[in-house]
């Protein structure tokens, strides 16, 4: 695959150097580089790019030096850029260290290079390490937000595990060899204090698990020989683009190299078929630590979208069935079903590698790391900054409360029940007046229900009320006497509507007192008012006024059903039966009696003369009826 690699910032620059390094030791020359810089020594410390490659812009403004847009010409950066062999370029690489300043440069450039190219653009980012602090992982966080939108892949690197992981092994060796006497032994470097060199064991493993990557597909007529599952420049493009986090896993391993061995390859068919196994399992072996061991940043394989297997070294030595068994592995174990790979037969090598890409990632414990730092860093900023504002800006204290003479105007007077008359009633009192608060509407009457008084209502005095609906007891002037209202009003010299005459069950007679009580100074009494008791409104207490005949309940059924003294009503068996008559009220017309039926009609002169004997002997009340015989 071509690329046109862009270095970017410190970082950037020494990786694309590196890459360059390893492109053109290895004679494939499929890279053009450049790299960036706001910093002269980043730029002057570089060992393989060429002087034309290096793009310096010194700080133009001194008080924003770390403003990149503007100290950065683009338009000079894009003629550099295009001075380059970019003709037959397969994919533009930016290569920048998270966290730093020149990552800010990203957006300007790839919006000017997708202006001009049509390729996709890439990036490899480097997450900084922990030690670095809270800011740059905050910063390092936004950044890979940031290149994952506006990139068609990132590929990321992870400098904490790499630089745990180089420590560890190179203090295990070197302690290994320490005892050593063996000159050799002693030129095993130790893990570098100075950060340059660390830098340089970080870079060169950046390069060579991209840097191989980026030769599939490339060769050259000497090293290379005819691969026998060919992957080209589209299929790693394809594996890359449009699927977010990349993660490259590289493992390689020496082959045995001595005269015996070669010699042992000739010896028999069973060597050979041990050999086979041997290969295969060592291709099977390094599949295993590129994905979990050496992986550019640790992550979940079965959280890869896409995946793309490629196995390099000296065509005898790749395991065609070694390669299938990793194949179907990395098959099976990916949550996609993009699936690609190819050998890589390398004829000038005693190595074996095997690289594993997987991209579109969705499981990167070290980004949800930096992620997470970010959110608390952003916390720790705003609660200082809230911080610093209360100090530049303290809240005013708290006022005394002399300084608002006015402010005890307003309060209530405390109410004191002994003023009123109340002695016993103080907790009962205490309790209504909190409920008193309660501003909620209530309909009189209703049952359980509370009374509360109206606080849009001024009384004078205070009353207390009772459970009793029918009494209202108003404070006496002497002697601390409950009044009944319901018989004797007390009339102050101010009277004011109680609250409760707007509710109906607090209605009271209004009338002036009709004669004053002299034992009691101001006492009138008053006639009682009849006022709708609380079970009217709900129906439980309704009764009819005495005089007024209530219906009794046999009445409807039929079964008791007495006729009182007037009007009389007529028996039913009055028609078929003598010794009953209708009540002869005076005037009353004379009944007419039919000639069909043989009555007789008593005259009215001649019964009196009769009826008198009649009377006295007969005491029936029904004696005022005519007879009809
Ligand atoms: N792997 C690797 N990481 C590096 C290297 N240099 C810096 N880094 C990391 O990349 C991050 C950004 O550093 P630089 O690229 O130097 O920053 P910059 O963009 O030049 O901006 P400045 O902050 O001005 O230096 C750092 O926090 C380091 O973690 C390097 O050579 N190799």
């Amino acid at each position: 695959m071509r690329v046109l690699a862009i270095g970017l910032g410190g970082a950037g620059a020494r990786i694309v150097d590196k890459l360059y390094d390893h492109d053109r030791r290895s004679k494939v020359c499929c890279m053009s580089a450049v790299a960036i810089d706001i910093e002269a020594n980043t730029l002057l410390q570089l060992r393989h790019l060429p002087e034309t490659a290096r793009i310096f812009f010194p700080p133009i403004d001194p008080d924003h030096p770390y403003d990149i847009a503007r100290n950065i010409d683009i338009e000079e950066v894009m003629t550099r850029v295009q001075r380059l062999d970019t003709l037959e370029i397969d994919a533009i690489l930016l290569c920048c260290g998270l966290g730093g300043s020149m990552v800010d440069f990203v957006p300007i450039i790839v919006k000017e290079l997708r202006t001009s190219y049509v390729e996709p653009i890439f990036a490899v980012a480097i997450l900084p390490r922990l030690a670095e602090g809270k800011k740059i992982s905050a910063k390092a966080a936004a950044d890979l937000e940031l290149l994952r939108e506006i990139t068609d892949g990132t590929i990321l690197f992870d400098n904490e595990t790499w630089h745990d992981k180089l420590k560890s092994s190179l203090t295990a060796t070197a302690k290994e060899k320490a005892g050593i006497k063996n000159q050799a032994a002693r030129r095993i470097p130790s893990f570098p204090q100075n950060p340059r060199d660390m830098y340089d064991l970080l870079n060169d493993r950046i390069a060579r698990q991209v840097g191989l990557l980026l030769r599939a597909g490339e060769f050259n007529e000497a090293g290379l020989e005819v691969a026998e599952i060919v992957l080209d420049a589209g299929e790693v493009l394809n594996t890359l683009q449009g699927s977010g986090y990349v993660s490259v896993g590289y493992a390689a391993e020496p082959l045995p190299g001595s005269w015996f061995d070669l010699f042992n390859r000739w010896r028999s068919s069973k060597y050979f078929i041990e050999g086979s196994h041997e290969k295969a399992a060592r291709i099977v072996a390094l599949a295993k630590r590129a994905v979990y061991e050496e992986t550019s940043i640790p992550c979940d394989l079965t959280s890869a979208d896409k995946a793309l297997v490629l196995i390099a070294g000296p065509s005898a030595e790749l395991s065609m069935k070694g390669f299938q068994t990793v194949r179907k592995w990395i098959d099976r174990s990916i949550a996609g079903l993009e699936m690609r790979s190819g050998d890589y037969p390398v004829k000038n090598t005693s190595y074996v590698g095997i690289i594993i890409m997987l991209s579109g990632l969705h499981n990167i414990p070290r980004v949800e790391e930096i992620n997470q730092i970010r959110i608390e860093y952003l916390l720790e900023r705003e609660e200082e900054e809230r911080k610093s504002r209360q100090k530049a800006y303290p809240e005013p204290a708290d006022e005394p409360k002399e300084d608002y003479p006015w402010a005890d105007e307003t309060e209530e007077e405390p109410y004191r029940p002994e003023e009123y008359g109340e002695e016993d009633g103080d907790e009962e009192m205490a309790g209504e007046a909190t409920e008193e608060k309660d501003e909620m509407i209530s309909l009189p009457g209703s049952k359980g229900e509370k009374k509360f008084r109206d606080d849009t209502i001024e009384t004078i005095p205070r009353a207390a009320v009772r459970g009793d609906e029918d009494t209202i007891v108003l404070p006496g002037k002497e002697g601390k006497r409950e009044i009944d209202i319901t018989r004797k009003t007390v009339v102050s010299s101010a009277p004011a509507p109680k609250n409760g005459v707007f509710g109906p069950k607090e209605i009271r007679a209004n009338s002036a007192p009709k004669e004053l009580d002299a034992s009691s100074g101001f006492t009138a009494s008053v006639k009682p008012v009849q006022r709708p008791k609380e079970g009217t409104m709900t129906g439980e207490a309704v009764s009819l006024k005495q005089g007024g005949q209530r219906a009794r309940d046999e009445i409807f059924s039929g079964d008791t059903v007495r006729i009182g003294d007037r009007p009389q009503r007529p028996s039913d068996d009055l028609l078929g039966r003598s010794g009953r008559g209708f009540d002869r009220g005076a005037g009353k017309p004379r009944e007419v009696v039919p000639s069909r039926s043989g009555l007789n009609v008593i005259d009215h002169t001649t019964r009196t003369e009769t009826g008198k004997k009649q009377k006295d002997d007969d005491t029936d009340p029904d004696d005022d009826f005519v007879w009809i015989t």
